[in-house]
């Protein structure tokens, strides 16, 4: 329903994705670029330059899955279609001219994109005097047990991954504070088992550094950044650095393949932010590419990877693959158009289609990880597909942590160590796990190829201050959407339809619903009286 709503109040089938995917095109600010915004909902030039993403999604639809054994995954690939076609309803209507033409501007706009044989000339020509920079964007990680709690703090306090309705917009703050006081010890344990802190900050730096390399063996010099959402380096402090060096043009490329509103949306919309307030960087040329799990470096590296890890089975062909990424809870794909389920099946589909061309055949399955709270997340759950699959007699399964490039917390503890246990107690005997890619020269030079293409994509200078003020695209678009979340939010559908009594999922689910509307009964109660168990401990008065 909320999706149908949406689509209803967008201006036209390509504005909504053709912002937030990965069009270099779509996301870049500048002078042309600005011509072409909405202002007052009144549509203005229309699009002169192509959409290519969307173009790159539509025919990989129609990719038979019949090699992924599990019903589920043949259901989600029906289900993919539908949930584009209600994004997009005339793209998928043949009888519209309109989207035909669309399409075909599309595809032959992706096929250039994504090519990097013209780039060396058009670079050159970009370049000049520029001094480029790319500022890479991941989430960080806690690097001492100390910095647990307050790393969960900053995360619970992002909006984009704790979507209060608007009138308990003030007790963001104090729920964080609470939720990570809570959820700390838990963590620590995990954090303490993988040697006591995350090693995403040190894994991004390697990144970086190899991705600077990678670029100036292109020949196109360029310093590279880190800025991380919720731990150092913050994204600000990367800012400063930014601005420090006098960069002109940058190019911002979020590590997550696929875009979430949760985590590449929630970057980007801190980065609006600073952008918004600063004169300097208002009128810096920038570029974003929001999501790059289609480019063939990513998924050929991808595919290296697996047919590694699957040889050193005893029976390969036996093996079941086994894609796990990090879930997001539904409401986000369902309500706010989140096109990450969409991406990440697509994702599946283009490395099978990789793997298949060297005649690798094996079923696959994909499923999702890492669920926090009381609602429902994206299905199936990793840990019950497990169990599921122990329970047909799969006897092999290579886990493929799809979401991440970086090892950290949730490839090294909860699917080496808790998913293993699971998969070898639900009786799987032969259990491997795909490398997260880190610094795979394929994929870094993939990256930097990806950075080169976007450079002619780099905005003009902004010709007015009221257009230089704009959303930093595909930002407006992530903004509608979480509009769009929050006015639904109070009428999202129950998660499970018939109430089970017992300590079942639904069960949770509303225990946790019940858990939270006392946590927040609690907060409202202890913030208008002063008083509370919160103030006694010293929870509170920090907020006050
Ligand atoms: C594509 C990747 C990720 C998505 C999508 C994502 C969404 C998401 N995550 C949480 C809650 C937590 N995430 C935590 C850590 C964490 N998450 C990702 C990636 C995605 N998150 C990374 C790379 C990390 C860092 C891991 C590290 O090594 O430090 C944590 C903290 C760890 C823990 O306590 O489990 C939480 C909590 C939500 C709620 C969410 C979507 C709304
Ligand atoms: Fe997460």
């Amino acid at each position: 329903m909320g999706i149908e709503v949406l689509a209803l109040s967008l201006p036209s089938p390509s504005s909504h994705w053709e912002r937030l995917s990965s069009s270099h095109q779509a996301s870049t600010r500048g002078g042309s670029e600005m011509g072409n915004l909405e202002v007052g909902g009144a549509p203005k030039l229309a699009q002169p330059r192509a959409l290519p993403t969307r173009a790159v999604l539509l025919p990989t639809c129609s990719i038979q899955t019949s090699k992924c054994s599990s019903g589920r995954q043949i259901e989600a690939y029906a289900r993919k279609s539908s949930v584009v076609s209600k994004i997009y309803p005339a793209w998928f209507h043949p009888s519209s001219s309109d989207s035909r033409h669309s399409f075909q501007r599309c595809f032959s706009s992706s096929e250039a994109l994504l090519t990097s044989k013209s780039q060396p000339a058009s670079t050159s020509l970009v370049l000049g005097n520029e001094k480029v920079g790319v500022l890479l964007l991941n989430l960080g990680g806690p690097e001492t047990l100390d910095d647990v709690q307050p790393f969960l703090f900053n995360l619970f306090s992002d909006p984009d991954i704790i979507r209060l309705p608007r009138m308990f917009r003030f007790l963001q703050k104090p729920l964080a504070q609470f939720i990570s006081v809570v959820r700390a010890p838990k963590s620590k344990e995990g954090y303490a088992s993988i040697g006591g802190g995350s090693p995403l900050r040190q894994i991004t730096d390697a990144q970086g550094e190899e991705l600077r390399k990678a670029l100036c063996d292109k020949n196109v010099p360029a310093k590279v950044y880190v800025g991380m959402r919720y731990w150092h380096p913050f994204t600000e402090e990367a800012i400063e650095l930014i601005k420090q060096d006098g960069i002109t043009k940058l190019v911002v490329l979020p590590l997550y393949p696929q875009f979430s509103i949760s985590t590449s949306g929630s970057s980007l919309r801190l980065l609006e932010s600073i952008f918004r307030e600063d004169e300097y960087l208002v009128n810096m040329q920038h570029t974003v590419i929001p999501s790059w799990y289609q480019r063939e470096g990513y998924i050929k590296a991808m595919a290296n990877l697996i047919e590694k890890e699957l040889s050193k089975f005893a029976t390969p062909q036996k093996v079941m693959i086994f894609f796990s990424a990090h879930g997001v809870p539904l409401a986000y794909v369902e309500e706010a158009g989140d096109p990450y389920k969409a991406e990440m099946e697509e994702c599946v589909d283009l490395i099978m289609e990789e793997l298949e061309k060297r005649g690798i055949t094996n079923p696959c399955t994909l499923a999702y990880q890492s669920r926090v709270g009381p609602v429902e997340w994206l299905k199936p759950y990793t840990d019950e597909t497990i169990v599921e699959l122990g329970q047909k007699g799969v006897k092999n399964l290579l886990a493929v942590p799809i979401s991440f490039v970086s090892e950290h917390i949730e490839t090294l503890e909860e699917i080496d160590v808790e998913y293993k246990e699971l998969a070898l107690k639900s009786g799987i005997e032969n259990w491997g796990r795909v490398p997260a890619l880190g610094c795979e020269p394929t994929f870094i030079s993939d990256l930097a190829d990806a950075v080169i293409e976007s450079l002619p994509y780099v905005g003009a200078m902004a010709v007015s201050n009221l257009e230089a003020r704009q959303s930093l695209v595909p930002l407006g678009s992530v903004e509608e959407l979480l509009a769009a979340y929050d006015s639904k939010r109070g009428e999202l559908p129950p998660p499970v339809t018939v109430w089970e009594w017992g300590w079942t999922k639904s069960a949770e689910t509303w225990n946790g619903r019940a858990a939270m509307l006392a946590v927040l009964a609690l907060l409202v109660f202890e913030v208008t009286t002063g008083e509370g168990f919160l103030h006694q401990w010293g929870v509170l008065p920090l907020f006050r």
